[in-house]
């Protein structure tokens, strides 16, 4: 049975949490007093649905049931994980946690707060145990970053079981070890934004050119190797030392504004805003908001093929997840090995999924097939792999942008050097495209083909003799003008 979470509040936050949850499968149930919750929550949930499967290499879960609720009593009913998203104002998340332990007893709380300490939201709470800060960051459905912060009240046990879920549904919890105001990252994001708003108001830059300066960039640096790695390597060889030698003395020249706040008032808003309105207005919010998402995707998915940052979170959520599918059975078909979605940048001009993709959707197969004989990354780690000797594709019909593909292989012939394939490309059980591959078992140091070792041998050739029985794919063996004869 689907869990249940419980999201309180419903806006660019909670939606953001009601989507990632209803996406991984869970079933959510909202409370927002705004009448128009409903309908912005469709909205960030279409935007969603159009993004996070695009960075799964594994199918998703069915989605959960979305439902709103007309209290909290009845939102958070049944509910194994509540999320709290209310505006941020401490008496209102107090009013909300009071209202929430009337009915939900020993349930996580997790405050999407960005900067009210645990200890502070746990003031006057019937069970201050189960309340702790899950921050996270816009858009929730796509970034995996949620800082958990408990206090020294918080049920410890309580805390990794919730950072357990949070890994889950693809976050990485970061745990604040000890509170303060505003968290990690928003201290970081505090700075930057308070010198921002010194050099619009000072008039040495317009809102674009600060734009430009992080996103031209250092923004781009921050997002794989962060502050401390980026800064290592700017020290060139002699590292962190010689970086903190050569520029720590700079933060006592007149760099920043330090703590100084420029005052808070409707010139600076109307500052602002106009600048920004003339930077972006060309856009609705909804607009910039795709633009966003497919541009973290592009992001995500380099550094996903890189195993790094925030990239092997995503790969150990697949992992996560492969581990739940059911392992595809032997002897029964064709085995489906890869589940992918058409991505924008597969687009090509005619509007279709570009051939080279056939090859890359194709190659996710033949890799996940590999991987199911044992012939795995730390096996190629001890020096042998298979690799492709020939392929023949056939193209038979057009994928499209978010279409789901899956990719499945019928062995044709295996021997102790030689695995011959046939691979299906298949949208709505339909095949797209069809690949004939010949690979090779080969030693790589010595760069010659050789006989697979026993264990990967006991894999596979069961699987070819099984597979043996199958009608011969019309298309195996062809070659390319044969129709013309
Ligand atoms: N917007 C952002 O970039 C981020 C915000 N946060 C935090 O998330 C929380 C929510 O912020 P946003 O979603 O941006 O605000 P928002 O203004 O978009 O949404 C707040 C929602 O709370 C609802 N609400 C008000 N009283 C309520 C009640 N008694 N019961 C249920 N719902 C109620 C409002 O109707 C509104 O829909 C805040 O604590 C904020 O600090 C965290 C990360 C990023
Ligand atoms: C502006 N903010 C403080 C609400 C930002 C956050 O809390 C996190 C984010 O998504 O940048």
């Amino acid at each position: 049975m689907a869990r249940k979470a419980a999201i309180i509040g419903g806006g660019v936050i909670g939606g953001g949490w009601a989507a990632r949850f209803l996406l991984n499968g869970w079933d959510v149930s909202v409370f927002d007093p705004d009448p128009e919750a409903g309908r912005k929550i469709g909205e960030v949930l279409a935007n969603a649905r159009a993004s996070l499967p695009a960075l799964s290499d594994v199918p998703m879960q069915s989605e959960g049931a979305l439902s709103f609720a007309t209290s909290i009593t009845e939102a958070v009913e049944g509910a194994d994980y509540i999320q709290e998203s209310v505006s941020e104002r401490l008496d209102l998340k107090h009013r909300v946690f009071a209202q929430i332990q009337q009915s939900s007893h020993g349930v996580p709380i997790g405050s999407s707060t960005s900067g009210f300490k645990p200890s502070e939201l746990q003031q006057g709470a019937a069970d201050p145990s189960v309340i702790f800060v899950a921050h996270p960051f816009n858009p929730v459905y796509l970034l995996p970053l949620a800082e958990v912060v408990p206090s020294a009240q918080t049920d410890a046990g309580l805390v990794e079981r919730a950072k357990e879920t949070l890994r889950e549904i693809g976050m990485f919890p970061l745990h604040v070890r000890k509170e303060i105001d505003a968290h990690i990252a928003d201290r970081f994001l505090e700075a930057v934004w308070r010198e921002a708003l010194w050099l619009v108001k000072d008039g040495v830059a317009t809102t674009e050119e600060i734009d430009e300066a992080i996103r031209m960039g250092f923004g781009l640096r921050w997002g794989q190797m962060g502050l401390f790695e980026t800064y290592r390597v700017a020290g060139g060889e002699a590292g962190m030392k010689h970086f903190m030698a050569q520029f720590g003395p700079c933060l006592t020249w007149p760099w920043t504004k330090l703590m100084d706040v420029p005052e808070f008032n409707d010139e600076l808003v109307d500052l602002i805003a106009g600048q920004s309105d003339a930077q972006s207005g060309m856009h609705s919010i909804r607009e910039l908001e795709r633009i966003r998402d497919q541009n973290l995707i592009g992001f995500l998915r380099v550094l996903k093929e890189r195993n790094w940052g925030a990239g092997k979170v995503l790969l150990e959520h697949d992992a996560l997840r492969r581990a739940a599918l059911p392992v595809p059975v032997p002897g029964t078909g064709p085995l489906e090995m890869a589940h992918l979605t058409v991505l924008p940048g597969w687009i090509d001009y005619n509007g279709h999924m570009t051939e080279s993709r056939y090859l890359f959707a194709a190659s996710e197969t033949s890799d996940a097939f590999l991987r199911f004989i044992g012939a795995d990354v730390a096996y190629v780690g001890t020096g042998y792999s298979y690799y492709t000797a020939e392929t023949h594709i056939m193209h038979l019909g057009e994928a499209k942008l978010g279409d789901a593909l899956t990719g499945s292989v019928q062995v044709l012939a295996a021997d102790e050097k030689r695995l011959h394939i046939f691979i299906r490309i298949l949208k709505g059980g339909e095949a797209v495209a069809t690949l004939e591959q010949m690979l090779l078992h080969v030693d790589m140091a010595a760069g010659k083909t050789c006989a697979a070792p026993k264990a990967i041998l006991d894999r596979l050739l069961p699987i070819a003799a099984a597979h043996a029985p199958l009608p011969r794919p019309e298309a195996a063996g062809r070659h390319v003008g044969q129709r013309k004869a």
